[in-house]
């Protein structure tokens, strides 16, 4: 089986100054999980190191550059699961730690539990040895002049919640795994202990074996309400391509109950698709060494992967 990744920045409204490092974050990202496909490592490994890849980079809402709560705040929620046997693991509103999406793995893979949340998440995380790290680090410019903005009595939070990026992954591997993995800082000035989409299973991301993997970002309580990931993969089960089951799927959710977001899938015979009914959403995917990245509906770029690697470093 040919290995397949493709990845996702969050879907929303990306401002015309973040879109040179959104694309870069995307692509970094989609090359490092690719990187393990290519060495025959498992769709779960792949899935993760692009999520952290994108944990690390400062222009996601995910790890360093989340979204802040109403105080203040950075309370982060996770996900990951392996198409193989339907094994996953969550996080909801953890804090002080780089890489929310390892301690999703580690739920995952050290528990007889799929999701853990505050308190008892720290507990854990500290138990397994994550470093804790300042709430500094994970907090940028932007995002608390953001919170503060929404803060402002004549502000819209409507409109701020525009200003998305979750991140997620879904890879198919050489032994015809999938998985999924999405990592969010949330909504901006969320209530303290708000659980989104992406802590729970078959909204923020679902994986299958038998149909294929799927990673959602948008507007979690609208993706809650139609269980949009396990949504999509119930379509593609009836027979409909991914693009199709995206498409019919994120149609539902904006007509019953006005909800937009994006969408990126594989399914388990390496058709993908990155789909969205927001403005933007950034995406990458690698198939068959060609690199296809964009950001705006019908922007689609392509690039050898050899290509790709060479100018890592460089701004797509
Ligand atoms: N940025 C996002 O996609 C937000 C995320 N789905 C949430 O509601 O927590």
């Amino acid at each position: 089986m040919k290995p397949v990744i493709v990845v996702h920045g969050g879907a929303g409204r990306i401002f015309k100054e973040q879109e040179k490092a959104c694309r870069s974050g995307v692509v970094r990202a989609v090359l490092r999980g690719y990187g393990i496909l290519k060495r025959g490592g498992t769709a779960l490994d792949a899935v993760e190191e692009a999520v952290r890849s994108m944990e690390d980079d400062p222009h996601f809402n995910a790890g360093c550059g989340s979204v802040l709560n109403e105080k203040g705040e950075v309370e982060m929620d996770a996900i990951i699961m392996d198409g193989k046997n339907l094994a996953s693991g969550a996080v909801s509103a953890v804090k002080c730690v780089a890489n929310p999406i390892k301690i999703a793995r580690l739920v995952m893979e050290k528990t007889k539990h799929v999701l853990l949340t505050d308190q008892g998440a720290h507990l854990f995380a500290q138990a397994m040895g994550v470093p804790e790290i300042p709430e500094e680090k994970l907090i940028t410019e932007r995002s608390q002049e953001r919170w503060k903005k929404n803060l402002e009595p004549d502000s819209n939070p409507e409109e701020f919640q525009k200003d998305l990026g979750t991140v997620g992954a879904v890879a198919l591997d050489s032994e015809g795994n999938v998985a999924c993995a999405t990592s969010t800082g949330g909504l901006s000035n969320k209530l303290i202990g708000r659980v989104g989409d992406t802590a729970c299973i078959g909204s923020g991301g679902y994986a299958d074996n038998y149909s294929g993997a799927a990673s959602t970002t948008g507007h979690g309580e609208s993706i809650m309400k139609v269980v949009l990931a396990r949504l999509i993969l119930y379509h593609m089960e009836q027979g409909m391509s991914p693009e199709m089951a995206a498409d019919t799927a994120l149609d539902y959710m904006k007509t019953r109950v006005g909800g937009l977001g994006g969408v990126i899938i594989v399914n388990n015979s390496g058709e993908w698709a990155a789909r969205f009914s927001t403005k933007q959403m950034s995406w990458a995917t690698v198939k068959d060494d060609q690199l296809y990245y964009g950001i705006y509906t019908g922007e689609r770029h392509t690039k050898s992967v050899d290509e790709a690697f060479a100018s890592e470093s460089e701004e797509f």
